[in-house]
């Protein structure tokens, strides 16, 4: 599984350690930064990150902010992504199974590196299940196309 991961300043330590976490248990993981603690933009991570898994680049992405709130709200403007916020495993497990979430995003001030690393294992190992959430997510993605064109009228 190919996974992408990114992080403004207040996201950037967690990250770091996730990012070797998950080359450690073998997965293929590219770092889209920021590769320092200096302040900077979370939406520029948030566009990188989600841009690449929306073009099928990366099969997840994983982004990381103070709150987690800011990276979901960005990452959601980009077409085709389902970003959750979640803090525990049902919430994980839950935007997998009902939601089909292809990115997750973390609040660094809540939690600890081995509460995040729990959390990307449920993310990275729940399947979607289908049936009536493929209604919903189909639904989803009609409002998001329905919201382009509004914006971009022929
Ligand atoms: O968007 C956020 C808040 O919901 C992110 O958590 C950012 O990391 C945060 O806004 C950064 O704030 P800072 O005061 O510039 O560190």
């Amino acid at each position: 599984m190919k996974i992408a991961i990114g992080a403004d300043h207040a996201g950037f330590a967690l990250k770091e350690e996730l990012r070797v976490a998950l080359l450690g248990k073998g997965l293929e993981v590219k770092d889209f930064g920021t590769n320092t603690p200096d302040s900077t933009d979370y939406p520029d991570y948030a566009s990188a990150v989600a841009g690449s898994v929306a073009q099928g680049a990366f099969d997840r992405g994983i982004l990381v902010c103070s709150t987690g709130v800011g990276m979901s709200m960005a990452a959601n403007k980009i077409h085709g992504i389902r970003c959750a916020l979640a803090f525990n495993d049902d919430e994980v497990a839950l935007t997998r199974q009902h939601n089909d979430a292809n990115v997750l995003a973390l609040g660094a001030r809540y939690m600890n590196r081995q509460q995040a690393e729990h959390l990307i294992d449920v993310f990275l190992n729940t399947e979607f299940l289908g049936g009536r959430h493929q209604r919903r997510v189909d639904k989803i993605m009609d409002l998001e196309n329905q919201t382009a064109q509004e914006d971009h009228p022929a």
